[in-house]
């Protein structure tokens, strides 16, 4: 099954956080199996970069030129050899019986050389290897957590005067996130939606609730759209856009410039329903926007499929969300494989987009209004820089976000940073490394 999921991510771009569940349902696993191959899925997807160059030490060749279904077997032996409880021999064996499952009987003397070689190191062992002559503690800690070095970097530069809580920040991209409940304003209460799921309330969301396991569709809160799936952080981005201060009065026009699937624009809907307001939520795609309808079903929300960067909307919007396309990298903990998918030129086209769409939104936003700009990405280029250089505009204030989320929040916030944005961390915050900033329109 991980080399099923292992393919489709590989040939057909897959997701495995999609794919797997959809495996394991289908082949009705018990418990046990079912948390194997998580484990073994995951974890393979997770350590791949660094499973690739100890591949490479012990196979003395370079991985592209390893038939990738082969390059598959070695990495998920590789991984059970390495960072698992798995027997040494039954590692061997089973992935050398899965070469001839799939066919590729012929590479199983040479599957069972190189696991071999790989097993006769621990993983800290080959990790010490690898970090032969790198100097750099981030490179080190890069090797070390399996991350790309680009990315360690990009988090270190974000975390700034904190960057010593940088390994903390990378161990938790490999665990796995509790699940985060929103419960619907206006339809049940946090307490409510705790007391019902048997979860524990959120302390930076009113509306969050956090379950330690379970699979969260089959509960009658969310079967009955009283509550839905969602990261407490993306919850705050949601709630700051709905309660940032604006000059003047409220008059209910509020817009969701990039809203698909649809998570925050069901939130920022039932907020409106309760206040009188409506939401406009774009989205440029047509299947997300049909996810968008469907999130936000019997809300005041009309979903409008288009780009945000020029939506021929009439402008006078009290309050706009950007909750900008980006690279993720604030995700990375949710998606096994996008460590290794992204690279540091994804970055420029991103950061150009985001901009543009600033640019429309603050067109949008009537003067004494907001736009909350949102990315879960703490990559500065993505974050600081994009409201930098934004707010060299004379007619843009940057408002201080955090007493916006204090106000909201059952304890006093910690580590908000210096203002007058935040930035969320899964290590300190236990959501996803969401970025948000207000930005008030004075002219
Ligand atoms: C980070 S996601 C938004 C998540 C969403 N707000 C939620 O909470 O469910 C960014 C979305 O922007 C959409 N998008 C990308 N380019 C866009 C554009 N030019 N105009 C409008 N939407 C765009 C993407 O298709 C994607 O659905």
């Amino acid at each position: 099954m991980a080399l099923a999921v292992m393919t489709a991510v590989r040939d057909r771009s897959a997701y495995a956080n999609l794919a797997l569940p959809a495996q394991l349902r289908r082949a009705r696993l018990d418990q046990r199996d079912s948390a194997l191959a998580t484990e073994l899925t995951y974890g393979t997807l997770r350590s791949q970069g660094l499973l690739d160059r100890i591949i490479e030490l012990a196979a003395s060749r370079p991985v592209d030129e390893v038939d990738p279904p082969v390059l598959d077997l070695l990495r998920l032996g590789a991984y059970q050899l390495l960072f698992t409880r798995i027997g040494a021999h039954a590692a061997v064996d089973t992935t050398v019986e899965a070469a001839r499952t799939a066919g590729l009987g012929r590479a199983g003397g040479f599957v069972n050389a190189v696991l071999r070689k790989i097993s006769s190191r621990s993983a800290q062992e080959w990790i010490d290897a690898l970090r032969e002559g790198v100097t750099d503690p981030i490179g080190r800690m890069a090797i070390g957590t399996a991350h790309p070095e680009w990315i360690a970097r990009a988090f270190a530069e974000s975390l700034g005067s904190a960057a010593g809580e940088l390994p903390d920040l990378l161990a938790a991209d490999d665990a796995r996130p509790k699940v985060h409940l929103a419960a619907r304003p206006g339809a049940i209460s946090g307490e409510e939606l705790a007391l019902v799921t048997g979860g524990s309330e959120g302390t930076l969301s009113p509306y969050a609730v956090h379950l330690d396991s379970g699979d969260p569709g089959s509960l009658d809160a969310v079967k009955e759209g009283l509550a839905a799936v969602q990261d407490e952080g993306s919850q705050l981005v949601a709630l700051a856009a709905a309660r940032s201060p604006i000059v003047g009065e409220d008059e209910g026009r509020w817009l969701d410039l990039c809203a698909g699937p649809g998570g925050k624009a069901a939130l920022l809907g039932a907020l409106a329903e309760i206040e009188g307001a409506s939401v406009t939520a774009v989205e440029v795609s047509e299947h997300r926007a049909d996810l968008v309808r469907e999130a936000t079903r019997d809300l005041p929300v009309q979903v409008v499929t288009t780009d945000g960067r020029s939506p021929g909307l009439e402008s006078g919007f009290d309050r706009v969300l950007v909750d900008a396309p980006c690279s993720g990298l604030g995700a990375l903990r949710r998606r096994p494989e996008a460590r290794w998918r992204k690279t540091a030129a994804d970055i420029p086209p991103l950061v150009a987009l985001q901009r543009e769409l600033v640019d429309s939104a603050l067109a949008l936003v009537r003067p004494g209004g907001v736009v909350l700009y949102a990315t879960c990405s703490p990559h500065l280029s993505e974050t600081v820089s994009v409201v930098r250089e934004i707010s060299r505009r004379a007619d843009v204030e940057v408002l201080d976000v955090r007493p916006v989320l204090s106000g909201m929040a059952a304890e006093p916030l910690d580590g908000m940073g210096e203002g007058p944005w935040v930035q969320l961390w899964p290590h300190r915050h236990g959501t996803d490394a969401m970025f948000m900033a207000a930005l008030r329109r004075t002219e």
